[in-house]
């Protein structure tokens, strides 16, 4: 099955047709204020205008409440809503109240941190395995931390999933052959600076998944 890709963590027109046009299957809006990548509802509004039908847009949250969730989802046409720090209670709640697909991210740093996937079932969609962000991070994800990718040999997956945390365009290939990820994400290893997008890598990274 051949891979596709999210990129996440867009902000500018230019950059958001580069992973349209590049390829990518979905596109990543984050809203959350400490990030670099945060967008107001005005500027997802006029990005979401952008995208066309066959990709998808995920709104990245951080334990939202019900005002954000409502501010965000039709603003954003949002597909999906990926889940940071999230309980499973919760994330089903979202679910049922929005009726979008769910995402919960699992922060993975040893393998005992796996076993939080499969209390998403019945209340996620897919499970996004990130990497855990140091201690103290201001981010939950979008630091470029990579986990150890053999963590994930022989797991039952409790559900889809897709892998994150630390790809690039050099190392993307690699981690698809060693996980058999069919979905994989991005944010900074796309990027020249936090938060500024920066369109050869993103081409990159997309030419690099479909050679995998
Ligand atoms: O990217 C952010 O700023 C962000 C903020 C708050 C919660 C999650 C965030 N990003 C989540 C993502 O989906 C990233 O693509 C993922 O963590 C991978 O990031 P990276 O390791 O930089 O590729």
């Amino acid at each position: 099955m051949p891979t596709t890709a999210k990129i996440c963590g867009l902000s500018t027109p230019t950059t958001l047709d580069a992973a349209i046009s590049g390829g990518a299957s979905h596109v990543g809006f984050v809203f959350f204020a400490p990030s670099p990548r945060n967008l107001s509802r005005d500027l997802a509004a006029q990005l979401a205008a952008r995208v066309p039908a066959h990709v998808r847009r995920v709104g990245v949250l951080v334990d939202p409440d019900d005002a954000l969730i409502e501010s965000v989802v039709d603003a954003g046409q949002l597909d999906a809503l990926q889940l940071h720090n999230t309980s499973p209670a919760r994330a089903a709640a979202i679910r049922a109240k929005t009726g979008r697909e769910i995402w919960a991210a699992v922060a993975i740093r040893t393998r005992m941190d796996l076993a939080a996937a499969a209390s998403f079932m019945g209340a996620a969609d897919r499970i996004l395995y990130d990497a855990k962000t140091p201690p103290g991070a201001a981010l939950p994800g979008g630091m470029g931390v990579r986990f150890d990718w053999s963590l994930l040999d022989g797991f039952r997956h409790p559900l889809p999933w897709a892998l994150s945390g630390g790809l690039d365009p050099a190392n993307v290939r690699d981690a698809i052959t060693r996980t058999g990820a069919t979905l994989v994400d991005v944010s900074s290893g796309v990027e020249s600076a936090p938060g500024i997008k920066d369109v050869a890598k993103i081409r990159a990274f997309l030419e690099a998944i479909r050679t995998a």
